[in-house]
């Protein structure tokens, strides 16, 4: 277990900020899933803390420990890339065996056995242990690469997008074993995903980056419900927040410049006229595609919902967030 420090951290590459002055403490065994678009610094963050890449300033702390001048093999941590990294030419079993077989480590055989056994059964490839590993699919090969991070019981796992390349029913299983797995070693888990449920699921902690800046973490709940900003609040929830002028609804305070609903966060049967656009069925749940005031909105509803497109309902915010000129959160 590590408490993982990041100290006013800056990285530039020619021109470009990747991260900016971010601190950060995560304590423990805290599960955190990093969040932003294309280019926010998420995995600059994870080269930092393995060591792949200096900071130009600032310093990480891994238990307690200052990282400074460390090779990622001084580190003890374990990384897992989206683009699989395998040994070719060796075996399933050869490429699990390879991180214990580490003369540093000095891993008894049958222990090596049993990891490798325990690993293998819980990706479900203990079937393909003795092909080579350019026999595998790339769903295989990237749960291989998954597996060579875990037989190693690091300190702190870095994962980034490690589940893009499976399909749906394996990216589920695979979601609940590696919380599973990480619960149980207690390590920490830094994790790059832009799957909104891989985040609300397996987080303990959300971080939540823009031009490389953290602009806010903490529990996925707390950014769900308390975003510091319409692009925090962006960032989680499918379908995403409705953000629509503050002056369309009744009661907005006068510095408000822009109101944010969540989609169950509109009331139906009272307030103003919305016109229903579309519903779609998806099962477990109804989507309502709203006009309003020429806004389009979503919103959600009963399963059964016998409501139908051109009918019209009454709305009225029921927990609305509010957000200044800028973009920032008003108390
Ligand atoms: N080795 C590098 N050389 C030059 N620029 C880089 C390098 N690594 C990252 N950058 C730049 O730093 C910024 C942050 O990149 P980073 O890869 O951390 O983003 P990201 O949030 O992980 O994005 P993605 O979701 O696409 O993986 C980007 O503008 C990127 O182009």
């Amino acid at each position: 277990m590590a408490e993982v420090v990041l100290e006013k951290v800056t990285k530039t590459f020619g021109g470009t900020v990747a991260l900016d002055n971010v601190s950060l403490t995560i304590p423990n065994g805290a599960f955190v899933v990093l969040l932003g678009p294309t280019g926010a610094g998420k995995t600059t963050m994870l080269r930092m803390v393995s060591g792949l890449d200096k900071p130009d300033s600032g310093e990480v702390y891994l238990g307690g420990r200052s990282m400074k001048g460390l090779s990622p093999a001084e580190r003890n941590v374990a990384m897992v890339f989206q683009q699989y990294s395998l040994y070719p030419h060796l075996t399933v079993r050869q490429n699990l065996e390879f991180p214990l077989k580490s003369p540093l480590l000095k891993t008894p055989r049958d222990v090596i056995e049993r990891k490798v056994k325990e690993v293998a059964e819980v990706l479900q490839i203990a079937h393909k242990l003795d092909n080579k590993a350019t026999a595998l699919s790339g769903g295989e090969m990237q749960r291989v690469s998954i597996g060579r991070a875990l037989v190693r019981n690091p300190e702190i796992f870095l994962m980034d997008e490690p589940l893009s390349s499976l399909d749906a029913k394996l990216r589920a299983d695979l979601r609940i074993e590696l919380k599973r797995i990480q619960a149980k070693s207690g390590a920490t888990l830094l994790y790059v995903t832009h799957d909104q449920i891989e985040a609300m699921t397996m987080a303990t902690h959300v971080g939540v980056l823009n031009e490389g800046k953290l602009v806010q973490f903490g529990s996925p709940r707390e950014v769900y419900e308390q975003p510091v900003s319409v692009y925090a609040a962006t960032r989680l929830g499918q379908p995403h927040i409705n953000v629509l002028p503050a002056d369309l609804f009744a009661g907005a305070p006068a510095s408000a410049k822009s109101i944010g609903l969540r989609p169950e966060h509109i009331a139906q049967g009272e307030g103003e006229e919305a016109l229903v656009k579309r519903v779609e069925h998806l099962g477990d749940q109804t989507r309502l595609h709203l006009a309003f005031k020429k806004h389009d909105l979503i919103t959600v509803t009963d399963t059964h919902s016998p409501l139908r497109g051109g009918e019209t309902i009454r709305i009225q915010p029921s927990r609305p967030l509010y957000f200044d000129a800028v973009g920032m959160r008003l108390a």
